[in-house]
């Protein structure tokens, strides 16, 4: 089977999941922010900022013209940032409503919209209407784009509550090195896939702050434990926190070093300042606004989530973390779980 798929987003994530499926035989145009990104795609088939070395497709097309890149395609790929979904959803909508195409929708970003606490598919559903579409997927789960760019393997869920779009998306991705796996708990695979950015950053400035492997292992089970209470209560499936978009991805991120949460929060170990890790990072770190999100919503919902409260006093108050650490060390003795 070949497609035609628009991705929209050619950062590094955006960029390789294009260059994947342009090498599974679709017809693949990757929708680029920036001028310079298209013309470095098309002439060069190099994305240097966001993937160095790499050598793309050259059957791979970028283009800065959103109606042009989407133009009769079957498949619709979101890789922007959570934050400018809903700009790219807005700028998308009339030129859907031009064409008796309905594509498929696909969501990779991890993250809640600060504002309204939407999921990324939220975002999306809310601006481009169920008819205008053959379904909405989130794909999620441990997936560096540095792995995958090499072939490396890598497993993710495809999650929709449309189960035939969701095993459609599957079989466009699918090959030798990339296997996805259904999941019809979209909740869930959203609250873990965005979540887990926060613990990251957690995790980073445990290890800049010369934490050991306890350390790590308890902030991983103990942030599991709250991403999962948080997920619970917005409606996802208990189960779904031990898949591929849960502890899958929250072990991926944080403890690698292609991971950008994880490298922010090393820097904050290390004493950096927040504003000047964001501005020499040069690519999108989702936890940030994320934490602040979980936060809010932590918050508004009456859930305990000790351990993205003090990510959140660290980034947005000032909070030394070793102090924030201090203070998470000194709650009150409690139960493992609470039934
Ligand atoms: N990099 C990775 O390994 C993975 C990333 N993701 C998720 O994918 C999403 C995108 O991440 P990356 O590709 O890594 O980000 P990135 O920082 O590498 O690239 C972001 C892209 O968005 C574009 N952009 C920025 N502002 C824009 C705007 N206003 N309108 C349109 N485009 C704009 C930039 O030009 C750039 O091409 C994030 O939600 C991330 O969590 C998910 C899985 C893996
Ligand atoms: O989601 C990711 C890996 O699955 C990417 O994580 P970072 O955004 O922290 O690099």
């Amino acid at each position: 089977m070949s497609e035609k798929i628009a991705v929209l987003g050619a950062g590094s994530w955006g960029t390789v999941l294009a260059n994947l499926l342009t090498e599974n035989g679709h017809d693949v145009t990757i929708w680029a922010y920036l001028q310079k990104d298209t013309d470095e795609i098309n002439n060069k088939h190099t994305n240097e900022h966001y993937l160095p070395g790499l050598r793309l497709n050259e059957k791979l097309v970028a283009n800065t013209d959103l109606a042009e890149s989407v133009k009769d395609a079957d498949l619709v790929l979101f890789v922007v940032p959570t934050n400018v979904v809903r700009g790219v959803a807005k700028q998308l909508l009339p030129i859907l409503e031009k064409t008796d195409k309905k594509p498929v929708i696909v969501s990779a970003a991890k993250g809640l919209e600060v504002g309204t606490y939407d999921r990324v598919s939220q975002v999306i559903q809310s601006v481009i209407p169920a008819e205008q579409t053959n379904g909405v997927v989130v794909i999620s789960g441990p997936s560096h784009a540095e792995d995958t760019s090499v072939k490396d393997i890598t497993t993710l869920t495809a999650a929709s509550t449309n189960l035939e779009a969701a095993q459609y998306v599957q079989h466009v991705f699918a090959n030798s090195y990339f296997r996805l796996y259904t999941n019809q708990d979209v909740i869930g695979v959203e609250m873990g896939a965005a979540l887990k950015n926060v613990i990251a950053i957690g995790a980073g400035a445990l290890h800049g702050l010369g934490y050991g492997d306890n350390a790590k292992a308890a902030l991983i089970t103990r942030g599991l434990a709250e991403i999962s209470r948080l997920g619970v209560k917005m409606g996802a499936d208990p189960l779904t926190f031990i898949g591929l978009s849960g502890v899958g991805d929250l072990i991926v991120t944080a403890t690698s070093r292609h991971s950008r949460n994880w490298r922010c929060g090393n820097q904050l170990g290390h004493g950096e300042k927040l504003q000047d890790v964001l501005d020499n990072m040069g690519q999108v770190v989702e936890g940030v606004s994320t934490a602040k999100v979980a936060h809010e919503l932590a918050q508004k919902e009456g859930v305990e989530m000790p351990i993205t409260d003090a990510i959140y006093a660290v980034l947005y108050e000032d909070k030394p973390i070793k102090q924030a650490i201090t203070d998470l060390m000194q709650r009150e003795s409690k139960p493992e779980f609470d039934y």
